[in-house]
């Protein structure tokens, strides 16, 4: 077993006075891609806010590396490796796909090349000149995660990636991370899109009203239909890949 990466001890997190993480225990390993789930206002979003800093944690202790972040600003967090990208995917949209890489390239301490983007994603290659305004959903999500990942993160998190994509741009989307997470990078994903995450990941937590439900691996949560359908709202026969609803 290789040491955790990033480590969150009984944390607690409110905005204002609302408590909304309750005594949260999350580890996860180096090179491992984890998934968050739960329903609408679990607490996803929120959880991915604390690791970053943005919402500052009040109770409990977070520990990346072994170090203890736990009190650190937002950009010494950014700066130790922990990228996030978020649900609305935060791009400039007068910039060019080019501009926007090389923006997120320059502020980093140790970035990777730009060109090694384009192999990931060789659509933006083609789509280096375009407007980010005018790139598509899925596009600007390509965009989106590129930028975190020139930044070269050991820790990238992901917030649900596929909100408001097209079904066929999810699958696009689905070949693309698979190759992000073959790559030396760490991921915790939160999803809506249960299948999506499963697919991808190798372990998961469940919350539930800012607290633990559940963890386990990918194949315990695949066989167990009923939690699935208490905490994710999936029923056996539903989500599964089904006519997507009408969309035109
Ligand atoms: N800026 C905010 N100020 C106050 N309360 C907030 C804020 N953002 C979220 N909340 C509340 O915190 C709780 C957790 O929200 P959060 O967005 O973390 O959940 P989530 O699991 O990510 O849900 P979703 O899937 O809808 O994004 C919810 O009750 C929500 O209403």
């Amino acid at each position: 077993m290789s040491e955790p990466i990033l480590t969150l001890e009984d944390v607690n997190s409110y905005y204002g006075n609302s408590h909304v993480v309750f005594d949260l225990d999350i580890e996860i390993e180096q090179n491992e891609v984890v998934a968050l789930l739960g329903r609408n206002g679990a607490g996803k979003t929120t959880t991915l806010r604390t690791i970053t800093g943005t919402v500052p944690r009040r109770e409990g202790t977070i520990e990346f590396r072994g170090e203890d972040i736990s009190s650190s600003s937002v950009d010494d967090i950014s700066k130790k490796g922990i990228k996030l990208v978020p649900e609305d995917r935060r791009i400039f949209p007068t910039l060019t796909v080019m501009e926007n890489l090389q923006v997120a390239h320059d502020s980093a301490v140790d970035p990777r090349p730009i060109e090694d983007m384009f192999e990931v994603f060789p659509k933006l290659e083609e789509l280096q000149e375009n407007k980010g305004r005018n790139l598509s959903g899925g596009e600007q999500q390509m965009l989106s995660v590129s930028r975190a990942l020139v930044q070269n993160p050991d820790l990238l998190l992901l917030d649900e990636p596929t909100e408001g994509l097209a079904p066929v741009i999810v699958d696009d989307l689905r070949d693309v991370f698979e190759e992000v997470v073959s790559e030396d990078v760490t991921v915790l994903i939160t999803e809506q899109n249960v299948d999506f995450a499963l697919n991808l990941s190798e372990r998961a937590y469940i919350i539930e009203k800012g607290a633990n439900a559940w963890e386990g691996t990918i194949e315990e949560l695949e066989d167990n239909e009923e939690l699935l359908e208490e905490y994710l709202s999936v029923g056996g026969e539903s989500g599964q890949g089904g006519e997507p609803a009408s969309t035109d």
